[in-house]
């Protein structure tokens, strides 16, 4: 049971949810295994109290594979299914719901949001002396289907630079090639929107 991606997962959501990132059963997590199969959070469970119970598996056609009676997965199921087919190497993905990250869904432009040019951009795979990277900002649909379409044109396209993307006035989504890489990738982006709140807040230009 140590090794089942389900028990690492329910581990991630109860540390989400005490950093208030996952209230009120927000948000949803998932990890893939070699089968092309993953296990996602059943849709509307209190993230500080996940059991295996709380996790369905489905293909990468998005089907059921296997599920506790009465669960479903989650709503938003169709945008890991999307970036896991996009990108090859992420194993692990991570959907939260945080103030920040919707405050600063107010500060793109174009579907943009530029982050600031922080060192800490390092641990998101930008090695530049002075980035200049953008975040991807997708539209909030009621149909989380077209929110997957998008992402799906968005990424055909060109794969954003740094593993992860905003859902306007919605949450972030990060991933990586472990559990380890994806909470360091979603702390990393958090720690920008923090920034780039209080910033605001002090009127520094970033
Ligand atoms: C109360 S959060 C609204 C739905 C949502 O955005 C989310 O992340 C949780 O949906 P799920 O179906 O995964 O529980
Ligand atoms: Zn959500």
């Amino acid at each position: 049971m140590q090794d089942d991606p389900r028990t690492h997962l329910a581990a991630a959501a109860r540390d989400f949810y005490a950093r208030g990132w996952m209230l009120g059963t927000a948000g949803n997590l998932s990890a893939r295994s070699d089968t092309d199969t993953f296990w996602i959070t059943a849709s509307g469970r209190p993230k500080d109290r996940l059991a295996a119970g709380d996790f369905v598996l489905v293909d990468r056609q998005g089907q059921v594979v296997q599920a506790p009676p009465g669960r479903q997965p989650s709503a938003e199921a169709a945008i890991h299914e999307t970036i896991y087919r996009h990108v090859p190497d992420a194993r692990v993905i991570f959907h939260v719901h945080s103030i920040e990250a919707n405050l600063c869904g107010h500060f793109a432009r174009q579907g943009r949001l530029r982050l600031p040019p922080l060192e800490m951009l390092k641990g998101l795979g930008v090695p530049d002396a002075e980035p200049q990277v953008d975040l991807p900002v997708f539209a909030n649909h009621l149909n989380v289907a077209r929110i997957a379409e998008d992402m799906d044109r968005e990424f055909t396209g060109a794969l954003p630079r740094v593993p992860g993307a905003l859902i306007h006035l919605h949450g972030v989504t990060a991933w990586g090639p472990d559990f380890l890489a994806a909470r360091h990738h979603l702390e990393l982006l958090e720690y920008c929107f923090r920034y780039l709140v209080q910033a605001k807040i002090l009127a520094i230009g970033v």
